[in-house]
């Protein structure tokens, strides 16, 4: 392998191994190009969930921890593992910063707001970690705690959110405290594209009370039409028609979700709802909010990755990605570093969103292709990273023939990048950051399965393309997501970062 050859990192979002079968979108798919790179190029199926990646076991990769494991080089304890310790090991019920707020809530008579997504998906939280959470409130006699539950649909199988309601409520019994106060879909809650309206909704409904009331949580999900990911902010409101959680001064809010890039609007848009009155913010992990909301449990350090090489070598590296994936090929990928060096550059592809992915399976495709094509151009880039959002972000629908055409769309960007690499004399690494598309129906136990939009814990082909004339071979005994970062620096002819644990695949 000659080194020193300039290349591009495409990660194929969503991009998961399966045998084929009638839940696999992928192979459905007619993709005759990434069919042939498969079937000649150097692969090797990665692993991207579970403790390979620094989950907790069996649990599903998703696109924060896949970036950064792609970009460390090595696992790194993700949030949600974490959360999970504090909780398993008790630690939780003497947390500092917890203890404090509960002990004046006892004293003043304030009530806990707990706010986060009430579902296992294990992405963006757990609702068994209300459990804990509700137990220590009791040991504390913290007077009310109000959930305001969050239901999900698209981490977990779709119409499930009764069953997570249910669950809640024999966390509730178990404890002898808590109520539900408000529910409503994450497509408004967990809104991560700047769009307000959908998230000021629910601020009202936390703070004022005002949405669907209903006397019942559970008569939220009637009032869907969208599945649980689109339940109407719902109120719950007493015999006398007054709502029986709004945020009262003197309170406290605890956002349960570990994963912040979701929930993180929300809790800024609440903080400026409530700025000036006295209400106490904290969250569970660590959050990105403009607000600064002291967390429980501090996240890992996933630094000294990809970017940090490249910042050191002055390697000019150009990242592209839709609105969808931007931050993970720039944030997360760089070790949840913000701050960017200056041989980094950014191109954020904007364009029409449709207001379902499934009308338009193509998304901006063509921008992001066209983007990657003109930097792959550039004798000043060696390194070019680009996120294809298609297979995922079409996946998460759940919607079978639409992901079968994101995938279809995929191959032919992929054959044009590729076909501009030959001609710039770049090699093309592509790799899944976890599975998703290759697995659209749950396990089927009686029968058929349900749709199923969530991620999986398949691995990922990593596959390399190499640059004409370059040789490589295929890569001998098992690989995870943290053998990338020091593959493309190895292609790049760089040496690794001395915390990396990958080894090169090529
Ligand atoms: O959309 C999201 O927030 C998650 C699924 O909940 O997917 P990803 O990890 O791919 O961003
Ligand atoms: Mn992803
Ligand atoms: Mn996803």
């Amino acid at each position: 392998m000659s080194a020193g050859t300039p290349g591009i990192l495409l990660v194929l979002d969503g991009w998961g191994h399966a045998a084929a079968g009638e839940a696999n979108a992928l192979t459905a798919a007619a993709t005759p190009y990434l069919d042939g790179l498969l079937a000649t190029c150097p692969t090797v199926l990665a692993d991207a969930s579970g403790t390979a990646v620094g989950l907790l076991p069996g649990t599903v990769g998703n696109s924060e921890i896949g970036h950064m494991v792609i970009g460390a080089g090595r696992p790194i304890p993700y949030d949600s593992v974490l959360v999970q310790e504090e909780i398993s090991s008790g630690r939780m019920r003497s947390n500092e910063a917890l203890t404090e707020v509960l002990k004046g809530l006892a004293a003043s008579g304030g009530a806990l707001h707990l706010i986060g997504l009430c579902s296992d998906g294990m992405i963006h939280a757990n609702v068994q970690h209300l459990q804990e959470l509700l137990r220590i409130a009791a040991q504390f006699a913290v007077p009310r705690v109000r959930v305001h539950a969050i239901t999900d649909g698209r981490d977990v199988a779709d119409h499930t959110a009764a069953a997570y309601l249910g669950l809640v409520d024999t966390f509730f019994a178990e404890a002898g405290i808590g109520e539900v106060a408000t529910v409503v879909g994450r497509g408004y809650a967990l809104d991560k594209s700047g769009n307000l309206e959908l998230t000021e909704k629910v601020s009202l409904a936390i703070v004022d009370g005002k949405g669907e009331a209903i006397s019942e949580p559970q008569e939220a999900l009637e009032l869907t039409q969208r599945g649980d990911e689109w339940v109407p902010p719902c109120v719950v409101t007493s015999a006398d028609g007054r709502p029986l959680g709004a945020v009262q001064d003197g309170d406290a809010i605890l956002f349960t979700n570990f994963r912040s890039d979701r929930i993180q609007q929300l809790a800024d848009d609440l903080h400026t709802w409530l700025a000036g009155r006295r209400v106490t913010f904290l969250s569970l992990a660590q959050y990105d909010t403009k607000a600064s909301i002291p967390a429980l449990v501090h996240r890992s350090d996933a630094g000294g990755g990809l970017a940090t090489v490249l910042g050191a070598q002055g390697v000019r590296s150009v990242r592209i990605a839709e609105a969808e994936k931007f931050e993970h090929v720039t944030y997360y990928l760089n070790g949840r570093d913000s701050n960017v060096v200056p041989v980094e550059e950014h191109v954020r592809i904007t364009g029409d969103r449709a207001p379902d992915y499934t009308v338009r399976p193509a998304m901006n495709i063509d921008r992001v292709t066209e983007a990657v094509i003109s930097a792959a151009r550039r004798d000043d880039v060696p390194l070019v990273v680009a996120n294809l959002a298609n297979i995922d972000v079409v996946g998460h629908t759940g919607h079978f023939d639409a992901t079968r055409q994101a995938a279809e769309h995929t191959d032919r960007a992929v054959e044009a990048i590729c076909g501009a690499a030959q001609a710039t004399g770049r090699w093309v690494l592509l790799v899944g950051d976890h599975g998703n598309a290759e697995k659209m129906l749950t396990d089927a136990t009686d029968g058929d399965g349900w749709p199923y939009g969530g991620h999986t814990t398949n691995p990922v082909p990593a596959v390399l393309v190499p640059a004409a004339g370059q040789k490589a071979a295929t890569p001998a005994g098992p690989a995870t997501l943290a053998d990338i970062a020091p593959s493309v620096l190895a292609l790049l002819g760089l040496a690794p970062e001395p915390r990396m644990t990958g080894r090169p695949l090529w």
